[in-house]
This record gives C-alpha cells, sequence and structure tokens, in this order.
C-alpha cells in the first residue's frame, strides 16, 4: 500500500490487531479505556492517596473504627503543636494552620480549621497586651509538612525563581544576597544561665542580645512567617546516638529550605515521626525578612539569633541554608558537654576493621573531602559527638564545597550530585543543564547538600567505636606547615586550641581572599563554651582510648598563597591513607625547627622532597622569615590560653604552653 508521497504505509503492531466494526470505524480495544470521565479526574487518578503516615497500633480487641479516630486525633495534635509553634507571643491563640498545598484546593482548606493551641507560657513582663483579634486570625496558614524531595521540588520550581533541575536530577538554587554565613550577626540571648555558662567576651563567637530584643525578632519572623499562604514544616533528629538524639523542628518559607533540612537532618522513620510529639528546638527561619536596624543590638539587615532557654533560633535577613545547620551545631555545642559528651567540627570516617579517624579543620580544609574515601566508611563530614559509648554523627547529610569539583578527584561527591541534591549558587548550561564546577559567577562558596546514604560506603546508623586517629587539618596559606606531622598529646592540645588555617575565601561573607585565621577548636565560630573546656574533653579522651594525634597541611607548599601551589588533592590522599594504615606511625621521623614537629621522611605514593616544605621554597630566606612570621602569629594568638588551667591537671596546661613553636 503506497501513501501520497510514495513511501510504502507503515503498518503498525496495533492496525493488525485493530477490529473492523460493522460501521467501518477501527476501535483499538486491546486496552481497557480509562475509568475517568473528564481530565480532572484523569488527573486524580494518577495520584495514589498516602497510606496514614503511620501504621496504627491497635490494642488487642479495640475496634477498627476507634483506631481510625485515633489516626485522626494524633493528626490533629500535630497540627495544635505547628499552631503553637507559629503562635505570636501577642495574640490569644496560634494561627489557623491547615495541612496541604493552598494550590491544591479543595482538599484540606475546605475542612474547618482545627482547633489552634495556646501560646507556649510567657515568661516576660514586657510583652505587650493582649490584642485577640487581627487580621491574620481570619486567614488560614498552610503547612507543608515533612514533604518527600519530590514534593519539594515541585514546590520549588513552581514557586521559587531560580530553582532549576540540572542534568543530574539535582535541585539548583540561589541562597540570595548572602551566599556565606554572617558569623558578626549571629547572637545568643545573655540570660542569668547563659552569662554563667557561656563563653562572652574577646574571641568569643557569642555576640549577646537580651531576652527582650530576641522576642522582638522572634515576632517579626513568626509574623512574617504567618502572613505567607504556607509555611514548611519539618519534624526531624539530630545525633545518630539514640541516646543523645534531639528532636528538631524547622517552620521556613522556602521549599530550598525545607529540602535542605530534610538532606541535613536524621530523617524520621514514619513511626518516629508518629511519636515525634512537642519538638526539643525550632527554628523560624524568616530569611527572605530582614531584622529592623531601629531594634536594639541591630547592625545590619541580618540577624541569627539563639535563645538557649527558649530552644529556640530565629533566622533574619539572610537565606544561607548553612545558617541553619550551623546554628543547630552550636545547641549541640552548648547541650552535649552538659551531658559529658563531646561535640567536635569535624568528619569522621571508619576502616573495614573499625578503626575510626577524626577530622577536624575550618571550612575549607578538607573535612567533607578527605571524610569521603572510596575505602572506608563514611560516618560523617562535619558534626560529631564523642561520648563514653564512641562517636555519632549529629546530621543525616553532607554539605560538600563544589567549586572545581571533579568526577576523577572525587567521585563519590561527584555521583551524590542527583535527584534530592540541593545545589546552592553554582552556574549551569541554560540548555543542557549541565553544571559549570569551576563557575565562580555567583560565589566562589557553590554548594551541594545530599543526606548521607547517596555517599555508597555510608555507614548507617552513622556511629563507630572509640577513634584510633585525630588528624588536623590546616590549610597553610603561608605554605611553612608539612603536609603531615605526628603529634604529642600536648602538641595535639595546642594545635587544637590554635585551630589554624587560611580562612578560603566565601564561606564567611565578605572573605576574597585566603587569609591566616585562628579559630579555636577549629570552629569557634560555634563553640558556646570556652575552648578549653572542649580541648579537656579532648585530652581526657585521647588519653583514654589511645587515640594519634596528627597535624595534616592542606593548603600551600613551595611557597606562600599567589607564589607556591596548593598540594596535590592526591598526595594527601596518599598521606591520609599512610596514617589509616598505621604505616605512618612505625615511619622514620626528623623534627622540624621553630615548629619543632615531627615528619616522617618517607611516604607510599608521595614525592620525599615535599615532606619537609624547606626542600619546595626556592627561596630559603623566604622560607625562614615566612616561618617566623606564621610562628609569631601563633604566639600571639595563644597569649590569651596561657592564663586558663586545662582539665585537673596543671601538668598539662604547661605542657600544652611549651609545645608551641619557639621563635
Ligand atoms: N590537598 C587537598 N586536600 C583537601 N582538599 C583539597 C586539597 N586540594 C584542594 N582541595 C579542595 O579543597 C576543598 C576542601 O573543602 P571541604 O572538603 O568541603 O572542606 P570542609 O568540609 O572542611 O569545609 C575541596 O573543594 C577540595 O577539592
Ligand atoms: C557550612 C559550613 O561548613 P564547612 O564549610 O565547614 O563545610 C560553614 O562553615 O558555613
Ligand atoms: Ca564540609
Ligand atoms: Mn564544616
Amino acid at each position: 500500500m503506497a501513501t501520497p508521497n510514495g513511501l510504502a504505509r507503515i503498518e503498525t503492531h496495533t492496525e493488525k490487531k485493530m477490529k473492523k466494526h460493522e460501521n467501518g470505524i477501527c476501535h483499538d480495544d486491546s486496552s481497557a479505556p480509562v475509568r475517568a470521565q473528564n481530565i480532572d479526574e484523569l488527573h486524580s487518578m494518577q495520584r495514589k492517596r498516602s497510606a496514614p503516615t503511620t501504621p496504627i497500633k491497635q490494642p488487642d480487641g479495640a475496634s477498627p473504627f476507634a483506631a481510625a479516630l485515633s489516626e485522626e486525633d494524633r493528626r490533629k495534635q500535630q497540627l495544635q503543636s505547628i499552631s503553637a509553634s507559629l503562635a505570636s507571643l501577642t495574640r490569644e491563640t496560634g494561627p489557623k494552620v491547615v495541612r496541604g498545598d493552598p494550590a491544591r484546593k479543595g482538599e484540606a482548606a475546605a475542612k474547618p480549621a482545627p482547633v489552634a493551641a495556646p501560646p507556649p507560657p510567657q515568661p516576660h513582663h514586657h510583652v505587650a497586651p493582649t490584642i485577640s483579634v487581627s487580621d491574620s486570625s481570619l486567614k488560614f496558614t498552610h503547612v507543608l509538612y515533612n514533604l518527600s524531595p519530590g514534593e519539594l521540588y515541585e514546590q520549588a520550581i513552581k514557586y521559587e525563581k531560580g530553582s532549576f533541575i540540572t542534568a543530574t536530577g539535582a535541585l539548583a538554587t540561589l541562597s540570595g544576597a548572602k551566599t556565606g554565613r554572617s558569623p558578626r550577626d549571629k547572637r545568643i540571648v545573655k540570660d542569668e544561665a547563659a552569662a554563667q555558662e557561656l563563653w562572652w567576651g574577646k574571641g568569643s563567637p557569642n555576640i549577646e542580645m537580651d531576652e527582650h530584643t530576641f522576642l522582638t525578632n522572634r515576632e517579626r519572623a513568626v509574623d512574617y512567617l504567618n502572613s505567607l499562604d504556607k509555611v514548611f514544616v519539618n519534624d526531624q533528629f539530630l545525633n545518630w546516638d539514640p541516646e543523645n538524639r534531639i528532636k528538631v523542628r524547622i517552620i521556613s518559607a522556602r521549599a530550598y529550605h525545607s529540602l535542605f533540612m530534610h538532606n541535613m537532618c536524621i530523617r524520621p522513620t514514619e513511626e518516629e515521626l508518629e511519636e515525634f510529639g512537642t519538638p526539643d528546638f525550632t527554628i523560624y527561619n524568616a530569611g527572605q525578612f530582614p531584622c529592623n536596624r531601629y531594634t536594639h543590638y541591630m547592625t545590619s539587615s541580618t540577624s541569627v539569633d539563639i535563645n538557649l532557654g527558649r530552644r529556640e533560633m530565629v533566622i533574619l535577613g539572610t537565606q544561607y541554608a548553612g545558617e541553619m545547620k550551623k546554628g543547630l551545631f552550636g545547641v549541640m555545642h552548648y547541650l552535649m558537654p552538659k551531658r559529658k559528651i563531646l561535640s567536635l567540627h569535624s568528619g569522621c570516617n571508619m576502616g573495614r576493621d573499625g578503626d575510626v579517624a577524626l577530622f577536624f579543620g575550618l571550612s575549607g580544609t578538607g573535612k567533607t573531602t578527605l571524610s569521603t574515601d572510596h575505602n572506608r566508611l563514611l560516618i560523617g563530614d562535619d558534626e560529631h559527638c564523642w561520648s563514653d559509648n564512641g562517636v555519632s554523627n549529629i546530621e543525616g547529610g553532607c554539605y560538600a564545597k563544589c567549586i572545581d569539583l571533579s568526577r576523577e578527584k572525587e567521585p563519590d561527591i561527584w555521583n551524590a550530585i542527583k535527584f534530592g541534591t540541593v545545589l546552592e549558587n553554582v552556574v549551569f548550561d541554560e540548555h543542557t543543564r549541565e553544571v559549570d564546577y569551576t563557575d565562580k559567577s555567583v560565589t566562589e562558596n557553590t554548594r551541594a547538600a545530599y543526606p548521607i546514604e547517596y555517599i555508597p560506603n555510608a555507614k548507617i546508623p552513622c556511629v563507630g567505636p572509640h577513634p584510633k586517629n585525630v588528624i588536623l587539618l590546616a590549610c597553610d596559606a603561608f605554605g611553612v606547615l608539612p603536609p603531615v606531622s605526628k603529634l604529642n598529646l600536648a602538641q595535639t592540645m595546642y594545635h587544637f586550641i590554635s585551630g589554624y588555617t587560611a580562612l578560603v575565601a566565601g564561606t564567611e561573607d565578605g572573605i576574597k581572599e585566603p587569609q591566616a585565621t585562628f579559630s579555636a577548636c577549629f570552629g569557634a565560630a560555634f563553640i558556646m563554651l570556652h575552648p578549653t573546656k572542649y580541648a579537656a574533653m579532648l585530652a581526657e579522651k585521647m588519653q583514654a582510648y589511645g587515640a594519634t594525634g596528627w597535624l595534616v597541611n592542606t593548603g600551600w607548599s613551595g611557597g606562600r598563597y599567589g607564589v607556591g601551589k596548593r598540594i596535590k588533592l592526591p598526595y594527601t590522599r596518599k598521606i591520609i591513607d599512610a596514617i589509616h594504615s598505621g604505616e605512618l606511625l612505625t615511619a622514620n621521623y626528623q623534627k622540624t625547627e621553630v615548629f619543632g614537629l615531627e615528619i616522617p621522611t618517607e611516604i607510599d605514593g608521595v614525592p620525599s622532597e615535599i615532606l619537609d616544605p624547606i626542600n619546595t621554597w626556592t627561596d630559603k630566606a623566604a622560607y625562614r622569615e615566612t616561618l617566623l612570621k606564621l610562628a609569631g602569629l601563633f604566639g600571639k594568638n595563644f597569649e590569651v590560653f596561657a592564663s586558663y588551667k586545662i582539665g585537673e591537671d596543671s601538668g598539662l596546661t604547661e605542657e600544652i604552653l611549651a609545645a608551641g613553636p619557639k621563635i
């Protein structure tokens, strides 16, 4: 049979099966037609109704009817709890919250609003008189509760400008004007307890604010969130140690923030969600809305406020998602030491034989990169606890830097950037959606946030035995620290308290060039107590469990920044391999001048000449001068710690003081 253009007509498989009816019309009745009467009905068939969030536990003999009621009660309780979280402190009730997407009309919104719970007790007298009626009590706030990544993708793409799906399925988004943390805008309420317990004053990250100002900002955030059609609520956990798990609630305005925390915190199972109850800590993220400069203490339009007494954190004026995860980390730095548990700004992994290593270091020094090791099990990349039971990850995800990311050098991180992953501030091809990881147009601090199970050899649950190696990472922009040194306990403490690195551009707002920084405990921005408190706990644990300390320079070699080059990642990996395997424990060592560091003379797979940095510098006089300059900076930085005792043992304090560089 020929068609008008002369080509033979192709007979399809279906045509063959078609039967000719009497009236001569063809029907393809090989499959039953859809049962929908119209398009709306067809669309409604596409989505299967979720089973109740939790399987209903039925006590013996209870009727299924009673069980169904309790499921409804449970949902009502959940909404009441969220309504209470969102309650203004100056109005009588919380907002009318309903579950579901306001865009999906006829579902949740049609139902009467549940009774709002009363706000939490008001501890302070300076709260304004109660006004019982306002416009906000006439509207509904839709709650999008613990949405799945698919649902959050759709919310982001529909409603948040700058949200796109990349070629590998990640959700690319923009964090707005802030592309890094704002440590100078982080404030802690200095109430009586906090005044006594926390570290205040010179060197401390804790900038004070009073309770009244906190409540002013909290009200600003709550009013902003309640003025929206919908808010996202995440109920999740922190800390894989079941005895010390913390329940967190994150209330945010953006699907981006909800998906970020979905990835970064521990995701509850349906059963765990059923028993969630009241959160231990709540974040109000109103990051798109600024704080008010007329408010006392406010010095910019950004404020990240923590109130330990109220167990709340308020974010105004920054959408950088890292504020949430690092804010909670600060809270853990307060809560855990109270329970004699050491909180650590470190990555952590474990060998197949159960040998655990910690990787301390400031932003950009390699915690995420080096703890993600194809030959070892990943426990976590950034935040851990060390208790009498061993180590546990605080988080449920990783937050990797993506600048210059390559498939060859970091295959596991590369492959984790897929459906579900949040990609912040990256640049991609408009059409192919291929990401250009070298592009710094938006920021140098481009990031990927993914659930830890996206790393193929993640250790789930993320816990492990006591660490064998404690690796201190420093990205030395001066290029004078050796690629690796073995430390005795006093040296480990000296370098832990010093927390030296070159702060790499981007992660903190306003830093454009690497610069030398000292950050106590490799995380001064997050610690709450005096650094010596954490140092004493670390010393005690390292001694008790016989861990060895190492100092690894992941920074420059052959000259300072601008002259030398960053040590090649494959060499650093070989060094780390030699630490894990035990090879470096038995190597030959020599001692460096000034810093008095023990450096190995040989490591498998690493050129021996780079092990002593002096060999890599052509200008030896410049090397010595730079070495002395850095030693001077260390000495000056340590002065403030010289008057503190570390632990019960004054002998250790003396040793630590003596473990620094000699000029
Ligand atoms: N020798 C090296 N060791 C570790 N990281 C390196 C090295 N050279 C370059 N890098 C890069 O430095 C960055 C380290 O960042 P990351 O691991 O995210 O740090 P952190 O988790 O401590 O903030 C990565 O982008 C990594 O590719
Ligand atoms: C998110 C951060 O972590 P890091 O850079 O240590 O990975 C940060 O410091 O903002
Ligand atoms: Ca990291
Ligand atoms: Mn970190």
